[in-house]
């Protein structure tokens, strides 16, 4: 099948695509696809490593008040839609795909004005923008979440979970810890904040490095890609360098072969972030950030501690003693880990990816 798939403005919104694309192209390998991000989203890094044909669209988020921006964003989205309604017509799709974003509202609802099938998939408890503008016209809809159901049209909405659980279930990972100069014989803690990073954490990560710099276990700390230079100038102005045991890193490329090898995670609770974690069985520590649509974070992190896969710390009871105490409450304690992890497995749901596809196909025989 031809595909276009649309998804941006940040990872949790543009593995999903990619993961899902896997399984069609595993089941139909003659498959096309093209992903249309946008100029400055971080899907422009992310999806041309893959191979994937990708084309960019200008385009930016509207302001929740009213602005002169505003009038600026309905130009950039009109012009979008427009460019992107070329694009559709010259690779010809069965059928596009949107994956949440602004980007992802202009592609489809073109697709949508050309009389072409559309899926939208929403990772979140509380659906975002984007997908409540495209709801009404797509053809179908997967959920990630139960919780979101009752807001989307029930006849052509599904619960399929996130397909990137499929991706990483699956993995059989060869990543060493070697490779970026740690050992395989300690448990690793892996820490990061979502795709971008997340001052808090990093914040709390910093005050603590003394401490992380007297465990035997090894820490990995992603700092966000934005956010790795500032780390560093703030390590120096504290006089702290990190022992032999902990690595600073600005991203992780290959993230569910990482994945597969981590102890534990202390990260937010970014729905695709949480796919991964349930579908490996991994315990963590959950730090939602507040500052999401709904407060869906904090959801989607409860749901995973309710069913006893995760420690939940708020962003403001987060410090230095509570980070470390809850850190080495599971590091330490290799029991209470494999205890967690077969909680966390317990809710994973490495079919996504399969019933998102047959969602796609459904969406094309309609
Ligand atoms: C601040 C914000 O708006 N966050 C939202 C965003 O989060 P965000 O983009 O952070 O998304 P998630 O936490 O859901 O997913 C992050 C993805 O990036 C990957 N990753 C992360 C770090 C790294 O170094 N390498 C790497 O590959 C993770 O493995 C995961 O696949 O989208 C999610 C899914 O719609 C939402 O639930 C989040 O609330």
């Amino acid at each position: 099948m031809r595909v276009i798939l649309s998804g941006g403005g940040t990872g949790g919104h543009i593995y999903p695509a990619l993961a899902l694309s896997k399984v069609i192209k595993e089941h139909e390998p003659d498959s096309e696809f093209l992903y249309v991000g946008s100029l400055r989203g971080v899907e422009a890094n992310i999806v041309p490593k893959t191979g994937m044909a990708f084309d960019q669209l200008e385009i930016q988020g509207f302001r929740r008040s009213l602005s002169f921006d505003n009038f600026k964003t309905l130009y950039f989205f009109l012009k979008a839609v427009h460019r992107a309604k070329k694009i559709i017509r010259d690779f010809k799709p069965d059928v596009v795909i949107g994956t949440g974003g602004y980007v992802s509202g202009a592609v489809v609802y073109a697709a949508q004005a050309l009389k072409i099938p559309t899926v939208i998939h929403e990772q979140n408890s509380v659906a975002g923008i984007t997908n409540r503008f495209l709801a009404r016209k797509a053809t179908r809809i997967g959920l990630a979440f139960q919780a979101a159901e009752s807001q989307f049209p029930s006849e052509k909405t599904r619960l399929v979970g996130n397909p990137r659980a499929q991706e990483v279930a699956g993995i059989q990972s060869d990543f060493s810890w070697t490779e970026i100069g740690l050992t395989d014989n300690q448990p690793t803690l892996l820490i990061f904040g979502g795709s971008q990073g997340a001052p808090a954490i990093n914040k709390a990560v910093l005050q603590a490095m003394s401490d992380f710099n007297q465990r035997s276990y090894q820490t990995v700390i992603v700092t966000g890609p934005k956010r790795f230079d500032s780390f560093q100038t703030q390590l120096k102005e504290l006089n702290i360098t990190p022992q032999a045991q902990i690595k600073i890193l600005p991203y992780i490329d290959n993230m569910p072969a990482v994945l597969a090898k981590t102890a534990a995670i202390v990260a937010r609770a970014g729905a695709t972030s949480l796919a991964e974690i349930t579908a490996l069985g991994i315990p963590s520590i959950l730090i939602p950030s507040p500052y999401v649509t709904g407060d869906h974070q904090r959801k989607n992190a409860q749901s995973l501690v309710e069913a006893g896969a995760a420690l939940m710390i708020t962003e403001d009871q987060l410090s230095e003693q509570k980070l470390m105490a809850t850190v080495d409450q599971i590091m330490l304690d290799q029991t209470m880990r494999a205890d967690m992890a077969k909680k966390a497995a317990a809710i994973g749901e490495p079919q996504a990816g399969e019933a998102l596809y047959r969602l796609v196909l459904d969406a094309m025989a309609e």
